[in-house]
């Protein structure tokens, strides 16, 4: 081909692509806002809406199979074959794991050792959530968890930037390690995908996952996106319990009176044994200390929801195709729900449970609310109750001079600075 005719193809491709991307930038810099800012402006809102019950037409794009459902209702064993007993032994193998490993940097430091206690509870959870969730191949997941939380950390810092429309679609250094790490996390997932189609059937989660996506009359690309999606948000659970034990065990070290009647309860109950499901539903104070520490430091700061049609909340009109947000911390500390001390570490308040801690109980959402509520909320608070029961029966625990606090949203409510502990050996 003559030089002057690829010149010309090479100036039409380039040509084409600007103004694409100008399009692009401009629908979502002037024509998006603008839009949004009159249909605010008409019905005089200046914030979003805070305060309501995320109804059903407000829902997820994404499908969730049937069987999937019934996982997130049945508790822990749904999520493998191995049964409630079985459940409970994986959960304390991974402790197991990390007790050696805290007893061993005790015994190293001289009887006390200042433990940064983050990235063990990272492992522990993640572990607990490869095994149950994903049944074997456990390299390949530390890989993804490791690309995930590398993905979590840009993304986080992009949440700054959020607010500047069409900031997402710039190729920016941050914007293109993004997508470098997303196109990875998708390659490993499908991976993983792949080679449990060769293996064939096993009985935990993953596959729950893939046989309700080819039951719910997908193509092909829908399904892969499907698994992608769901194995990323199951994945991406791991750091949102390990996010819950840091703080857990943060607020016991700062409140030595609780510590020390969880670890009372736990001796009493567990006399030495391994918990299982019995000794944990025996377990009131832990539970009370864990509902206090989610209504304190949710995980899951936001829950979002797309308005499928238009429809109205109070009066307010949510156009279709509209994302509404709800700050779950913002609604687990208004005095007017929980009473004056609402910012008061005071696990008393769940005595009798969420209804009895405050006056609309819907309010009360660490897991989500509705149809798409969490699916490992059970196996969540299972790992957390096995896990602190046998940390304070062995440990006893206060908090470093060297511990800041300053709660962070990466992709969960963490401490930014990690969380120091002084613990020793009882
Ligand atoms: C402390 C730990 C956890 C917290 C605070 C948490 C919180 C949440 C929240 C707030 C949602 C959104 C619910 C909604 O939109 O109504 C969610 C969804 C989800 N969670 Fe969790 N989660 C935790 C642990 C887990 C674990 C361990 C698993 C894995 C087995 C898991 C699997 C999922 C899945 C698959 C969804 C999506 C459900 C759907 O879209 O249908 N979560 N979680």
């Amino acid at each position: 081909m003559e030089l002057h005719i690829l010149f010309k193809v090479f100036m039409s491709i380039g040509v084409v692509g600007f103004l694409g991307v100008f399009l692009r930038l401009y629908h979502a810099l002037v024509v998006k806002p603008n839009r949004l800012r009159s249909l605010l402006k008409k019905q005089g809102i200046n914030g979003p809406p805070q305060k309501f019950l995320l109804g059903n037409i407000l829902e997820i794009k994404r499908p969730r199979a049937e069987a999937v459902t019934k996982a997130a209702t049945n508790g822990p064993p749904a999520f493998h074959n191995c049964g409630a007993d079985g459940m409970y032994n994986l959960i304390q193998e991974s402790a197991a794991t990390l007790l050696d490993t805290w007893e061993s940097i005790i015994e190293n430091q001289g009887g006390i050792a200042e433990i940064k206690i983050d990235e063990h509870m990272r492992s522990f959870a993640g572990d607990v959530v490869s095994r149950a969730c994903f049944g074997s191949n456990f390299s390949r997941n530390k890989e993804i968890f490791s690309r995930l939380r590398a993905l979590e950390e840009v993304a986080s810092k992009a949440v700054l930037s959020a607010n500047i429309p069409g900031m997402g679609l710039l190729p920016t250094k941050s914007n293109r390690a993004r997508w470098a790490l997303e196109k990875e996390v998708r390659a490993l997932i499908l991976k993983v995908v792949k080679e449990r189609n060769e293996v064939g059937c096993e009985n935990d989660l993953l596959q729950t996952l893939l046989d309700g996506a080819k039951n719910a009359n997908l193509g092909q690309d829908s399904i892969r996106q499907f698994a992608v999606d769901n194995c990323k948000n199951i994945y991406q659970a791991g750091g949102a319990t390990a996010a819950l034990a840091t703080w857990c065990l943060m607020l016991l070290a700062s409140n030595q009176e609780w510590q020390d009647r969880v670890r009372a309860e736990a001796l009493q109950v567990c006399n030495g044994l391994i918990p299982n499901v019995d000794m944990v539903l025996k377990m009131k104070q832990l539970a009370m200390v864990i509902h206090e520490t989610l209504r304190l430091y949710p995980p899951a700061v936001v829950i979002g929801r797309e308005a499928l049609e238009d429809m109205k909340f109070g009066v307010i009109t949510v156009p279709k195709g509209v994302n509404v947000w709800t700050s779950v911390t913002r609604l687990h500390t208004d005095p007017k729900i929980w009473g004056p001390d609402a910012y008061k570490f005071n696990p008393e308040r769940f005595a009798n449970g969420v209804t009895g801690a405050c006056k609309q109980p819907h309010l009360y959402m660490p897991f989500g609310i509705g149809p798409r509520v969490c699916l490992g909320q059970h196996l969540a608070q299972a790992e957390l109750k096995v896990l602190i029961s046998l940390i304070v029966a062995k440990f006893s625990f206060s908090l470093s001079p060297k511990y800041v606090h300053k709660p962070s949203f990466t992709m969960v409510l963490e401490p930014g600075n990690g969380v120091d502990l002084l613990v020793k050996k009882l």
